[in-house]
Protein backbone atom coordinates (compact mmCIF):
# COMPACT_ATOMS: atom_id res chain seq x y z
CA UNK A 1 0.00 0.00 0.00
CA UNK A 2 1.87 3.44 -0.75
CA UNK A 3 2.02 5.49 1.77
CA UNK A 4 0.49 9.00 2.00
CA UNK A 5 2.79 11.99 0.95
CA UNK A 6 3.22 15.14 2.65
CA UNK A 7 2.17 18.48 0.68
CA UNK A 8 4.10 21.42 1.59
CA UNK A 9 2.29 24.79 2.94
CA UNK A 10 5.31 26.50 2.88
CA UNK A 11 4.70 30.17 2.71
CA UNK A 12 7.24 33.00 3.64
CA UNK A 13 8.61 34.24 6.50
CA UNK A 14 6.69 37.89 5.44
CA UNK A 15 3.55 36.18 6.09
CA UNK A 16 4.58 35.86 9.57
CA UNK A 17 2.23 38.31 11.82
CA UNK A 18 2.10 37.40 15.34
CA UNK A 19 6.11 38.17 16.06
CA UNK A 20 8.79 39.00 14.47
CA UNK A 21 11.30 35.84 13.57
CA UNK A 22 15.21 36.50 14.95
CA UNK A 23 17.43 37.03 11.55
CA UNK A 24 20.20 35.11 10.81
CA UNK A 25 20.49 32.36 12.75
CA UNK A 26 22.59 29.92 10.44
CA UNK A 27 21.04 26.48 9.34
CA UNK A 28 23.19 23.63 11.24
CA UNK A 29 24.33 20.84 9.17
CA UNK A 30 22.40 17.90 10.46
CA UNK A 31 19.26 18.62 12.57
CA UNK A 32 20.94 17.40 16.36
CA UNK A 33 24.64 16.80 17.03
CA UNK A 34 24.11 12.97 16.07
CA UNK A 35 26.44 10.52 16.80
CA UNK A 36 24.76 8.44 14.16
CA UNK A 37 27.78 7.44 11.62
CA UNK A 38 26.49 5.18 8.72
CA UNK A 39 30.17 4.05 8.49
CA UNK A 40 30.11 3.00 12.00
CA UNK A 41 26.76 1.38 12.56
CA UNK A 42 27.49 -1.48 9.83
CA UNK A 43 29.68 -2.45 13.36
CA UNK A 44 26.58 -2.84 14.82
CA UNK A 45 25.13 -6.11 13.30
CA UNK A 46 21.70 -5.19 15.25
CA UNK A 47 18.59 -7.62 15.54
CA UNK A 48 20.46 -10.23 13.59
CA UNK A 49 23.41 -9.82 15.53
CA UNK A 50 21.98 -10.44 18.62
CA UNK A 51 19.73 -12.76 17.70
CA UNK A 52 22.68 -14.98 16.77
CA UNK A 53 24.53 -14.05 20.13
CA UNK A 54 22.16 -12.86 22.26
CA UNK A 55 24.29 -10.24 23.28
CA UNK A 56 26.44 -7.25 22.05
CA UNK A 57 29.27 -7.70 24.76
CA UNK A 58 32.51 -8.80 23.72
CA UNK A 59 34.45 -11.39 26.27
CA UNK A 60 35.06 -8.81 28.82
CA UNK A 61 31.20 -8.06 29.19
CA UNK A 62 32.31 -5.03 27.34
CA UNK A 63 30.07 -3.43 24.29
CA UNK A 64 32.40 -4.13 21.36
CA UNK A 65 29.10 -1.61 19.41
CA UNK A 66 29.96 2.00 18.76
CA UNK A 67 26.88 4.00 19.70
CA UNK A 68 24.92 4.38 16.49
CA UNK A 69 22.01 6.40 18.41
CA UNK A 70 19.53 6.25 20.18
CA UNK A 71 15.68 7.43 19.51
CA UNK A 72 12.29 8.32 20.61
CA UNK A 73 9.91 7.76 17.80
CA UNK A 74 6.93 9.30 19.16
CA UNK A 75 3.85 7.87 16.58
CA UNK A 76 0.37 8.95 16.02
CA UNK A 77 -2.34 6.83 17.34
CA UNK A 78 -4.51 8.49 14.41
CA UNK A 79 -2.15 7.63 11.71
CA UNK A 80 -2.61 3.68 12.81
CA UNK A 81 -6.20 4.20 12.04
CA UNK A 82 -5.16 4.58 8.31
CA UNK A 83 -8.00 7.33 7.24
CA UNK A 84 -8.36 9.14 10.92
CA UNK A 85 -10.87 7.15 11.88
CA UNK A 86 -11.75 4.56 14.96
CA UNK A 87 -9.20 1.00 15.51
CA UNK A 88 -5.95 -0.07 13.33
CA UNK A 89 -5.10 -0.69 9.90
CA UNK A 90 -3.29 -3.51 9.72
CA UNK A 91 -1.69 -1.82 6.34
CA UNK A 92 -0.85 1.44 7.73
CA UNK A 93 0.89 -0.68 11.49
CA UNK A 94 3.34 -3.20 8.82
CA UNK A 95 4.06 -0.04 6.62
CA UNK A 96 5.31 2.11 9.59
CA UNK A 97 7.21 -1.52 11.00
CA UNK A 98 8.49 -2.43 8.08
CA UNK A 99 10.57 1.97 8.34
CA UNK A 100 11.02 1.17 12.06
CA UNK A 101 12.80 -2.26 11.43
CA UNK A 102 14.88 -0.92 8.13
CA UNK A 103 16.37 1.68 10.72
CA UNK A 104 17.22 -0.79 13.51
CA UNK A 105 18.96 -3.27 10.80
CA UNK A 106 20.77 -0.29 10.03
CA UNK A 107 22.34 -0.13 14.04
CA UNK A 108 19.81 2.52 15.38
CA UNK A 109 18.53 1.68 19.21
CA UNK A 110 14.37 2.72 18.51
CA UNK A 111 12.17 3.28 21.52
CA UNK A 112 8.76 4.07 20.41
CA UNK A 113 5.29 5.12 22.43
CA UNK A 114 1.96 5.04 20.40
CA UNK A 115 -0.72 7.87 21.04
CA UNK A 116 -4.11 6.55 21.06
CA UNK A 117 -6.06 8.80 19.05
CA UNK A 118 -7.20 6.31 17.39
CA UNK A 119 -9.51 4.55 20.18
CA UNK A 120 -10.11 7.30 23.15
CA UNK A 121 -9.19 11.02 24.24
CA UNK A 122 -9.80 11.44 27.61
CA UNK A 123 -10.49 14.98 27.27
CA UNK A 124 -12.97 14.34 23.99
CA UNK A 125 -14.36 11.92 25.87
CA UNK A 126 -14.91 14.48 29.15
CA UNK A 127 -16.46 16.93 27.01
CA UNK A 128 -19.05 14.14 26.03
CA UNK A 129 -19.73 14.26 30.03
CA UNK A 130 -17.63 11.22 30.91
CA UNK A 131 -15.49 11.45 34.43
CA UNK A 132 -11.82 12.68 32.71
CA UNK A 133 -9.68 10.17 35.12
CA UNK A 134 -11.42 7.32 33.77
CA UNK A 135 -11.44 8.15 30.31
CA UNK A 136 -7.70 9.08 30.69
CA UNK A 137 -7.70 5.24 31.63
CA UNK A 138 -9.62 4.36 28.29
CA UNK A 139 -6.93 6.34 26.43
CA UNK A 140 -4.11 4.61 28.21
CA UNK A 141 -5.35 1.09 27.62
CA UNK A 142 -5.99 2.24 23.54
CA UNK A 143 -2.39 2.73 23.08
CA UNK A 144 -1.63 -0.91 24.70
CA UNK A 145 -3.57 -2.03 21.33
CA UNK A 146 -1.81 -0.21 19.25
CA UNK A 147 1.71 -0.85 20.54
CA UNK A 148 0.55 -4.96 20.45
CA UNK A 149 -0.27 -3.71 16.81
CA UNK A 150 2.93 -2.64 15.96
CA UNK A 151 5.22 -5.21 17.88
CA UNK A 152 3.17 -8.32 15.96
CA UNK A 153 4.47 -6.36 12.86
CA UNK A 154 8.23 -6.08 14.46
CA UNK A 155 7.79 -9.20 14.39
CA UNK A 156 6.55 -9.99 10.85
CA UNK A 157 10.04 -8.08 9.81
CA UNK A 158 12.32 -10.24 11.89
CA UNK A 159 12.93 -7.90 14.57
CA UNK A 160 12.31 -8.25 18.52
CA UNK A 161 10.72 -5.73 20.29
CA UNK A 162 9.26 -5.70 23.61
CA UNK A 163 6.23 -3.76 25.19
CA UNK A 164 6.28 -1.88 28.64
CA UNK A 165 3.27 -0.76 30.00
CA UNK A 166 2.71 2.25 33.10
CA UNK A 167 -0.19 -0.26 34.03
CA UNK A 168 0.88 -3.43 35.03
CA UNK A 169 -0.66 -6.10 32.59
CA UNK A 170 1.49 -9.17 33.10
CA UNK A 171 0.10 -11.58 30.78
CA UNK A 172 0.20 -8.81 27.76
CA UNK A 173 3.19 -6.90 28.55
CA UNK A 174 6.27 -6.33 31.04
CA UNK A 175 6.30 -3.93 33.32
CA UNK A 176 7.84 -0.40 32.54
CA UNK A 177 11.23 -0.96 33.95
CA UNK A 178 13.74 1.68 32.11
CA UNK A 179 17.35 -0.30 33.10
CA UNK A 180 15.65 -3.18 31.37
CA UNK A 181 14.45 -0.90 28.60
CA UNK A 182 18.00 0.14 27.60
CA UNK A 183 19.15 -3.48 27.95
CA UNK A 184 16.48 -4.52 25.21
CA UNK A 185 17.51 -1.11 22.99
CA UNK A 186 21.33 -2.42 23.62
CA UNK A 187 20.46 -5.84 22.31
CA UNK A 188 18.79 -4.22 19.20
CA UNK A 189 15.25 -4.91 20.63
CA UNK A 190 12.67 -1.95 19.79
CA UNK A 191 11.05 -1.65 23.04
CA UNK A 192 7.68 -0.16 23.28
CA UNK A 193 6.27 1.74 25.85
CA UNK A 194 2.02 1.40 26.87
CA UNK A 195 -0.37 3.01 28.94
CA UNK A 196 1.39 6.25 28.68
CA UNK A 197 2.51 7.43 31.85
CA UNK A 198 0.06 5.54 33.85
CA UNK A 199 -1.49 8.28 35.30
CA UNK A 200 -4.60 10.52 34.04
CA UNK A 201 -4.39 14.39 32.98
CA UNK A 202 -0.97 13.55 31.34
CA UNK A 203 -0.82 13.07 27.48
CA UNK A 204 1.47 10.51 25.36
CA UNK A 205 3.59 13.31 23.99
CA UNK A 206 4.32 13.96 27.81
CA UNK A 207 5.07 10.16 27.78
CA UNK A 208 7.80 10.28 25.34
CA UNK A 209 9.57 13.42 26.50
CA UNK A 210 10.30 11.75 29.64
CA UNK A 211 10.89 7.94 28.30
CA UNK A 212 13.36 9.50 25.95
CA UNK A 213 14.91 11.19 29.16
CA UNK A 214 15.36 8.53 31.15
CA UNK A 215 16.60 6.03 28.51
CA UNK A 216 19.21 9.03 27.20
CA UNK A 217 17.71 8.93 23.84
CA UNK A 218 19.42 12.04 21.57
CA UNK A 219 16.16 13.36 20.11
CA UNK A 220 12.36 12.45 20.52
CA UNK A 221 11.41 12.08 16.60
CA UNK A 222 7.55 12.70 16.61
CA UNK A 223 5.83 11.13 13.75
CA UNK A 224 2.20 12.91 13.12
CA UNK A 225 -0.66 12.61 10.97
CA UNK A 226 -1.25 14.63 8.25
CA UNK A 227 0.55 17.56 9.23
CA UNK A 228 4.30 17.81 8.28
CA UNK A 229 5.97 19.85 10.53
CA UNK A 230 5.23 22.82 13.27
CA UNK A 231 2.98 25.80 12.03
CA UNK A 232 2.77 29.03 12.83
CA UNK A 233 -1.14 28.05 13.08
CA UNK A 234 -3.14 24.96 12.68
CA UNK A 235 -2.62 24.66 9.23
CA UNK A 236 -5.99 21.53 8.84
CA UNK A 237 -7.89 25.42 10.03
CA UNK A 238 -5.77 27.96 8.01
CA UNK A 239 -4.27 27.50 5.01
CA UNK A 240 -2.57 30.53 4.89
CA UNK A 241 -0.26 28.59 7.97
CA UNK A 242 3.49 29.26 7.35
CA UNK A 243 5.49 26.10 8.48
CA UNK A 244 9.06 26.62 10.43
CA UNK A 245 12.00 25.18 9.57
CA UNK A 246 13.18 25.46 13.40
CA UNK A 247 12.16 26.56 16.11
CA UNK A 248 12.48 27.28 20.11
CA UNK A 249 11.57 25.82 23.07
CA UNK A 250 9.96 28.85 23.77
CA UNK A 251 8.45 29.99 21.07
CA UNK A 252 6.40 26.91 20.91
CA UNK A 253 4.99 27.98 24.67
CA UNK A 254 4.43 31.61 23.60
CA UNK A 255 3.27 31.24 20.45
CA UNK A 256 0.97 28.44 22.13
CA UNK A 257 1.31 26.10 19.03
CA UNK A 258 -0.70 22.93 19.68
CA UNK A 259 1.14 20.47 17.96
CA UNK A 260 2.77 18.80 21.30
CA UNK A 261 0.82 19.63 24.27
CA UNK A 262 3.08 22.40 26.80
CA UNK A 263 3.89 20.18 29.20
CA UNK A 264 6.06 17.48 27.06
CA UNK A 265 7.65 20.53 25.55
CA UNK A 266 9.08 22.29 28.88
CA UNK A 267 10.89 18.73 29.96
CA UNK A 268 12.22 18.68 26.72
CA UNK A 269 13.16 22.61 26.95
CA UNK A 270 14.35 21.58 30.72
CA UNK A 271 16.40 19.22 29.58
CA UNK A 272 17.77 20.28 26.23
CA UNK A 273 16.24 17.50 24.08
CA UNK A 274 15.56 18.07 20.86
CA UNK A 275 12.25 17.54 18.71
CA UNK A 276 11.79 16.59 15.19
CA UNK A 277 8.13 16.84 14.22
CA UNK A 278 7.68 15.40 11.21
CA UNK A 279 4.84 13.99 9.00
CA UNK A 280 4.72 10.13 9.79
CA UNK A 281 3.10 8.30 6.50
CA UNK A 282 5.72 10.00 4.10
CA UNK A 283 7.46 7.20 2.75
CA UNK A 284 10.87 7.13 4.05
CA UNK A 285 10.01 9.64 6.60
CA UNK A 286 11.48 7.47 9.75
CA UNK A 287 14.35 7.23 8.19
CA UNK A 288 15.27 10.64 7.34
CA UNK A 289 14.74 11.65 10.57
CA UNK A 290 16.78 9.19 12.17
CA UNK A 291 19.73 10.01 10.06
CA UNK A 292 19.09 13.85 11.06
CA UNK A 293 18.52 14.82 7.85
CA UNK A 294 16.33 18.07 6.99
CA UNK A 295 12.86 17.53 7.28
CA UNK A 296 10.21 18.60 9.09
CA UNK A 297 10.32 21.48 12.22
CA UNK A 298 13.37 20.94 14.56
CA UNK A 299 12.47 22.51 17.89
CA UNK A 300 15.60 22.72 19.98
CA UNK A 301 17.30 25.75 21.40
CA UNK A 302 19.16 26.75 18.27
CA UNK A 303 16.71 29.21 16.96
CA UNK A 304 13.67 29.85 15.04
CA UNK A 305 13.59 29.79 11.20
CA UNK A 306 10.99 29.56 8.80
N1 LIG B 1 0.85 25.07 15.03
C1 LIG B 1 0.53 23.89 14.51
N2 LIG B 1 1.39 23.28 13.64
C2 LIG B 1 1.10 22.07 13.13
N3 LIG B 1 -0.02 21.38 13.43
C3 LIG B 1 -0.89 21.93 14.30
C4 LIG B 1 -0.66 23.20 14.88
N4 LIG B 1 -1.70 23.50 15.70
C5 LIG B 1 -2.55 22.47 15.66
N5 LIG B 1 -2.08 21.52 14.80
C6 LIG B 1 -2.78 20.28 14.55
O1 LIG B 1 -2.16 19.27 15.33
C7 LIG B 1 -2.41 18.04 14.69
C8 LIG B 1 -1.38 17.04 15.18
O2 LIG B 1 -1.51 16.95 16.58
P1 LIG B 1 -2.21 15.70 17.25
O3 LIG B 1 -3.56 15.47 16.65
O4 LIG B 1 -2.07 15.82 18.73
O5 LIG B 1 -1.18 14.65 16.76
P2 LIG B 1 -1.22 13.14 16.39
O6 LIG B 1 -1.02 13.12 14.92
O7 LIG B 1 -0.03 12.69 17.18
O8 LIG B 1 -2.54 12.56 16.87
C9 LIG B 1 -2.29 18.33 13.23
O9 LIG B 1 -3.09 17.47 12.49
C10 LIG B 1 -2.72 19.79 13.11
O10 LIG B 1 -4.02 19.92 12.56
O1 LIG C 1 0.18 9.42 30.41
C1 LIG C 1 -0.90 9.41 29.80
C2 LIG C 1 -0.98 9.16 28.39
C3 LIG C 1 -2.22 9.13 27.79
N1 LIG C 1 -3.35 9.35 28.52
C4 LIG C 1 -4.68 9.24 27.87
O2 LIG C 1 -4.55 8.54 26.64
C5 LIG C 1 -5.15 9.31 25.58
C6 LIG C 1 -4.48 9.01 24.26
O3 LIG C 1 -3.21 9.59 24.18
P1 LIG C 1 -2.92 10.88 23.27
O4 LIG C 1 -4.11 11.78 23.24
O5 LIG C 1 -1.64 11.44 23.74
O6 LIG C 1 -2.76 10.21 21.85
P2 LIG C 1 -2.42 10.85 20.41
O7 LIG C 1 -3.19 12.13 20.31
O8 LIG C 1 -0.95 11.12 20.41
O9 LIG C 1 -2.83 9.81 19.42
C7 LIG C 1 -5.05 10.72 26.07
O10 LIG C 1 -6.00 11.55 25.45
C8 LIG C 1 -5.33 10.58 27.56
O11 LIG C 1 -6.72 10.45 27.77
C9 LIG C 1 -3.27 9.64 29.88
O12 LIG C 1 -4.28 9.87 30.53
N2 LIG C 1 -2.05 9.64 30.48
Amino acid sequence: MPLGTATSRRRTTADLTRRPLPTGTPAPERQWPSSYVHEEISMNKGADATKATGDNSDHDGKHDVKKAGRFMLKLSGEAFSGGGGLGVDPDVVHAIAREIAAVVRDGAEVAVVIGGGNFFRGAELQVRGMDRARSDYMGMLGTVMNCLALQDFLEKEGIDSRVQTAITMAQVAEPYIPLRAVRHLEKGRVVIFGAGMGMPYFSTDTTAAQRALEIQAEALLMGKNGVDGVYDSDPKANPDAVKFDALEYGEVLARDLKVADATAITLCRDNALPILVFELLAEGNIARAVKGEKIGTLVSDEGTRA
